[in-house]
This record gives structure tokens, sequence and C-alpha cells, in this order.
């Protein structure tokens, strides 16, 4: 059989040159994180022409491969050799891939399920866009975003726990977020839970009340990996404290691993118990600030891309400098800014964005709290305050419960939980489905934009 023949029916029976290899390496060094991963599950066999040839160990690897990953493996061989150079992907049945199938950006592009039994299907609520493939990485958050890569190849082996901490929408969630699904792709049997300290506290408070707590312990206790954000409203709460700490023992005395963030690093937890505290620092402790201008703008052309919007340098270079820290502003500020475009039906300009940035930003603006942005937004849709906390359909009313949660969302520094327990002890998933509802709907209904622009007015003039 001839040489190319046996490459069709998938057998890898020559090794890479040398060169092949370390050419091969360097296109999975210089890969971001997840891509990295399932580059790993490759062999480079042979140069055929401008072609390269590579082996791998399955379908799910061939399929990402081919899919997904092509056109920039193909960009990188192209400017390695100087020359147009594509990609031939063969399975090889002899070739068992090292590593399992890594974390994909997103969750409808999960490898196959796991084949590992599961006592329960894992069942965790994670973000579909908050992954390591959507974080910038940049001077302010480098070292959490190592950390968070660390513990999310080795859970329970790098830093544990792991503390992310720093002020509010610089991207703690969202690390927190990137790690639970990179483990449960990344390591199918591996068992992920992530949750907001009020829920927490919520599960506890009705596990006593409902004579469940063992059921509460084992809930929090059979897992591997631990994910908990805003621990600082652990703060004051006596027997959530004591209960937290039990299941940080038991955890950490497994092996299993723990992260948490919060907005201040473990010794300001005044009101935390001190025994708590200290543990919190047993492991790695690593802050994020606000990024710098270059991050910003970074952040801004990823969400740019991901958005499939056209924007300009400049246009992004206007937001990036008018908001110097907070990056769900600068999100914010871009989806207004899409939105206007898109109603006008025009691009992205420079002066289009200066408008959105004056209505949003007023030069003098105080800060906002929920309780402003509740009764202006009742005042101007002409209904009650009990309107936005009550359980009432009528769609006047709905949609301007919609419209306060975005704006709470956006003009303050609140957790969907504490937006949800505002307006009536409302779920999370209700607050950002309004704000995606309405984040939405603002791009396609100039009356909607026109309120929320008005009413941003008003709040911020209040
Ligand atoms: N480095 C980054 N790259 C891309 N997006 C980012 C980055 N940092 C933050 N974001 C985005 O900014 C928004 C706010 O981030 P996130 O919710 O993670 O902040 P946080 O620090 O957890 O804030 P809070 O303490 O208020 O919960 C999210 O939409 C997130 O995707």
């Amino acid at each position: 059989m001839r040489r190319a023949d046996r490459r069709e029916v998938g057998e890898v029976t020559q090794s890479p040159t040398p060169d092949l290899a370390v050419l091969w390496e360097d296109v999975i060094t210089s890969a971001d994180f997840p891509t990295r991963a399932w580059l790993r599950r490759t062999r480079p066999v042979d140069m055929h022409g401008s072609t390269l040839m590579l082996a791998v160990g399955d379908e799910p690897t061939r399929e990402r491969l081919e899919t997904k990953l092509r056109p920039q493996i193909e960009d990188r061989l192209s400017e390695l050799f100087g020359q147009p150079t594509h990609l031939a992907v063969m399975i090889s049945p002899e070739l068992v891939p090292d590593e399992p199938a890594p974390a994909p950006a997103v969750p409808e592009e999960l490898p196959p399920q796991p084949m590992l039994p599961r006592s329960k299907p894992q069942e965790v609520r994670l973000n579909p866009r908050y992954t390591f493939e959507s974080f910038v990485a940049g001077s302010s958050n480098r070292f959490a975003h190592a950390a968070a890569a660390a513990v999310a190849e080795t859970p329970g082996k790098s830093y544990n726990p792991l503390m992310i901490y720093g002020p509010s929408g610089l991207g703690k969630t969202h690390l927190l977020h990137a790690i639970g699904h990179y483990v449960t792709s990344y390591y199918e049997n591996l068992r992920v839970k992530y949750v907001s300290t009020e829920e927490l506290t919520n599960d506890f408070i009705n596990a006593i009340s409902n004579n469940r707590t063992a059921e509460f312990r084992s809930s929090y206790r059979d897992v591997d990996v631990l994910l908990v954000d805003d621990i600082q409203f652990l703060e004051s709460k006596i027997q959530t404290q004591e209960e937290f700490f039990h299941t940080f023992n038991t955890l950490h005395n497994a092996q299993k691993q723990i992260v948490m963030t919060s907005d201040r690093p473990p010794k300001l937890l005044e009101a935390l118990e001190p025994r708590l505290r200290s543990r919190f620092e047993w492991g790695l402790m690593t802050d994020i600030q606000p990024p710098d201008l270059e991050t910003r703008i970074a952040i801004l052309r990823k969400k740019v891309v991901q958005q499939r919007l056209t924007a300009g340098t400049q246009v992004l270079e206007l937001i990036a400098s008018r908001i110097p820290t907070n990056i769900r502003e600068l999100e914010g500020a871009l989806t207004r800014v899409a939105a206007l475009a898109s109603l006008n039906a025009q691009e992205i300009t420079e002066e289009l964005t200066q408008q959105v940035l004056n209505d949003l930003m007023p030069e003098d603006a105080a800060p906002v709290d929920a309780q402003t942005i509740m009764a202006a937004t009742a005042g101007y849709y002409g209904i009650t305050h009990d309107d936005l906390t009550g359980a009432s359909r009528v769609a006047t009313i709905a949609s301007a419960r919609q419209v306060a949660m975005y704006l709470c969302r956006e003009m303050t520094e609140l957790s969907l939980p504490k937006i949800g327990s505002k307006f009536g002890g409302r779920d999370h998933s209700t607050v950002l489905h309004a704000v995606r509802k309405i984040s939405e709907k603002i791009g396609v209904d100039r009356d909607l934009y026109n309120q929320v622009t008005e009413l941003t007015n008003q709040i911020k003039q209040a």
C-alpha cells in the first residue's frame, strides 16, 4: 500500500519530522486557552504539498477542528510557512488522545455527553457567554486569569481555595463561570456547583425551615468543584457562616476545589468569623484591578466581534476613554450605541457614539441606587412602586418592570439576586431575562429606546 493510501485509512505510520513537531508545538502554544486544549489531542503526521496532515484520536476532535478551528489554524500555519497552507484531518484509531475533550466556547458546542456514569445528571447554571475564550486578559487581570485557568486545568491540585477579589463589574463572575464551563466539559466525571452567596444563604434557610439540612449538606459537599460568588454577603450571617465553615472543611480535606469571589480581600471582611477568614487565606488570593485603556478597547473589540457589529477603533477608543472602570458599564454603553445605530439604520460613527455617551453619562452624574431607579420608572410609566414589585402581568406593568430591572443592572453595582429581591423577591434568572430582553429590544424598538434614554437622563439628574 502506498503511503498516501495508508493515510486515507487512518493509520499513523510515520512520526513527524522534528521540524514539523516543533512547528506544530508553536501553533499550539500560540492558540488561545480552550483551543490549545483541543490541539493537544492531535499529532502532526506529514506535509503533503501545502497541506498539513493531522491525526486525531476521535470524531469529536476531528469535528471540532473541521468546523470551528480550521480557519484560525490555517491562518497560523500560512503565517509560519509564508504561503497559503491547508489542513487535512484524519482519525487514527491507534492515536488515543492524551487528554479528554476540552471546554468549548458555548454549550451548544459541547462534545458528546460524558461517558463515565454519574449518580445525577450535571446541572450547573452557567452563563454560556462567560468562558475563558471570551475573557480578555490584560495587565489588570492577568494573574487572576492565569490562576483561574490553572484551577480549571487541575481542580483541587493547584490553588485551594482560590479567592478572586476586586470591585464590581471587573470579571470575577465571568472567571468563576469559565472555570465551571471548563471543568464540566474537560473532566466529564467531576461534579461542579456554582452558587451565589445569596442563593447559598437562601438554600440554608429553606433547608432549616423544611428540616432538610441533610439534603442541603450533601448538595454542597458531594461536589468536586464548588464555585461561590460574592462571598462578602456571608458577613453577619452567623448561622450560614457556621454551616459554610463545615462545608469548606469537608471539601478542603477531601482535596475538592473551592473558588470564591469577593468585593474585598478576606482580611477586610470584618464581619466574618476569623476562622473562616483565615481559611479563605489558605490558598491563593488574587485581585482584579480596573482595566487599562488598552484592555478596555480589547474587551470592546471582542464584544463587537461577538455581536457581529461594525465599529472602528476611534469609536471603541471613545467609549473606552469615557468609561474608566466598570466593564459592565462599558458593555452597556456599547449596547446602547449599537441600538441607536440599528434604529437609525446607520453605521456606528463617532458622532452617534458621542451623542449616546453624553446622554448616558453626564459629566457631573452621581451614583444612583435601586430606589431612585424604581421611583423614576414608576413615575415615568404612571404606575406604582407596588406594581413594580407585584405579580401583575399586564403588559405595560411587566414591560416597565423589565426596564427598571435593566436600568438597575446597568446603573448600579447590584448583583442579579439582589436586584431580584428588590422586585418582590424575584429569581435572578427573571432579572437576567429582563436585562437581555430590553438590551435586544432597544435595538429594534425606537419608542423603547427613547423611553430608556429619557428615563436614564431623569435618573442621572435626580
Ligand atoms: N476581561 C474581560 N473580558 C471580557 N469581558 C469581561 C472581562 N471582564 C469583565 N467582563 C464582562 O463584564 C461584565 C461584568 O463582569 P462580571 O459580572 O464578571 O463582574 P464581577 O466582577 O463579578 O462584578 P460583581 O461583583 O458586580 O458581580 C460581564 O458581562 C463580563 O463578561
